[in-house]
């Protein structure tokens, strides 16, 4: 064998970190999506990697926000929407009518473009999930699954000793780590984000886009932004929308580098969009 023990081992061990790492979550195959007659997603096919961040980037229009709520099958709650095509997640189709899009919805987790908390306290927002879905057994344990989602979502250390206060108390920033930090404690394996920044001023985003930084170790995360910095700054993948088409799909740095569509190239460059 060429060169120590030590090298082959350590070979090894990266190999299986990177296979890890590489590992599918989430496997959309032939996605159509229309809105009564109307197409808004044409056969897209993508395989959606556990621990890392997928950034969607496109024009306004182009079906980002759409092909994102294919995910956790939100389009089912807009009436004029039918999906077609199937997403794999662990083995299953998740649109089978034996999937029950509430418990796949605690699966795959969403946060929104503005922060959306339950007119309710802090502690409340928190527990609500763990409690309809009957994940804690008695206080002390919700106590617990509420003070780690909050210590995830690094909101801890600024509202431990005011959890009875209302969500809606909490700043703009605090707010979208709130409902991060909700989507957290029923234990997803997904976490879909559609713009969570957008209504945050510099310092609250830069703070969630290191949250989204560390919650990349345990999560298979999505992010639709309209910001190609943030896209290069915290995906390690990225897909190019275009007219409800995947024009480009890849490691977040050859995409921004050296992207293979002139469509691509035209919007990371500012020329349209
Ligand atoms: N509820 C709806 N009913 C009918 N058409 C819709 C609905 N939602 C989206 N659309 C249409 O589907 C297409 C894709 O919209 P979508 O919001 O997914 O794009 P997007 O890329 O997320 O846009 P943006 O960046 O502006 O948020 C657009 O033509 C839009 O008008």
């Amino acid at each position: 064998m060429d060169g120590n023990v030590e090298d082959f081992v350590e070979t090894a061990r990266n190999k299986q970190a990177l296979n890890m790492a590489e590992m599918t979550k989430v496997d959309c195959r032939h996605i159509d999506v229309f809105y009564d007659e109307k197409q808004a997603i044409y056969d897209i096919s993508m395989e959606i990697q556990d621990r890392a961040v997928t950034a969607f980037i496109g024009p306004s229009g182009c079906g980002k926000s759409t092909f994102l709520r294919c995910i956790n099958r939100m389009n089912d709650t807009i009436e004029s929407a039918s999906v077609k095509g199937q997403i794999i997640m662990d083995g299953a189709d998740i649109n089978d009518p034996s999937i029950d899009p509430v418990l796949l919805r605690s699966r795959v987790g969403m946060v929104f473009q503005k922060p959306n908390p339950f007119p309710k306290s802090i502690y409340d927002n928190i527990a609500y999930g763990p409690r309809i879905h009957g994940l804690a057994a008695g206080k002390s344990e919700l106590d617990e699954i509420v003070e780690s989602s909050l210590r995830k979502a690094g909101l801890w250390e600024e509202v431990k000793d005011r959890l009875a206060a209302p969500g809606t108390s909490l700043s703009g920033g605090q707010q979208q780590r709130l409902c991060i930090a909700r989507a957290i404690a029923v234990s997803p394996e997904v976490i879909l984000m559609d713009e969570p920044c957008s209504a945050l001023d510099p310092i609250a985003t830069a703070r969630i886009e290191e949250l989204i930084d560390e919650l990349r170790e345990r999560y298979c995360i999505v992010i639709v932004t309209h910001s190609m910095q943030q896209a290069a700054r915290v995906s390690q993948r990225t897909a190019f929308f275009h007219l409800g088409k995947l024009v480009e799909y890849g490691d977040t740095e050859r995409i921004f580098t050296n992207p293979e569509d002139s469509r691509t190239q035209d919007y990371i460059t500012g020329r349209f969009g």
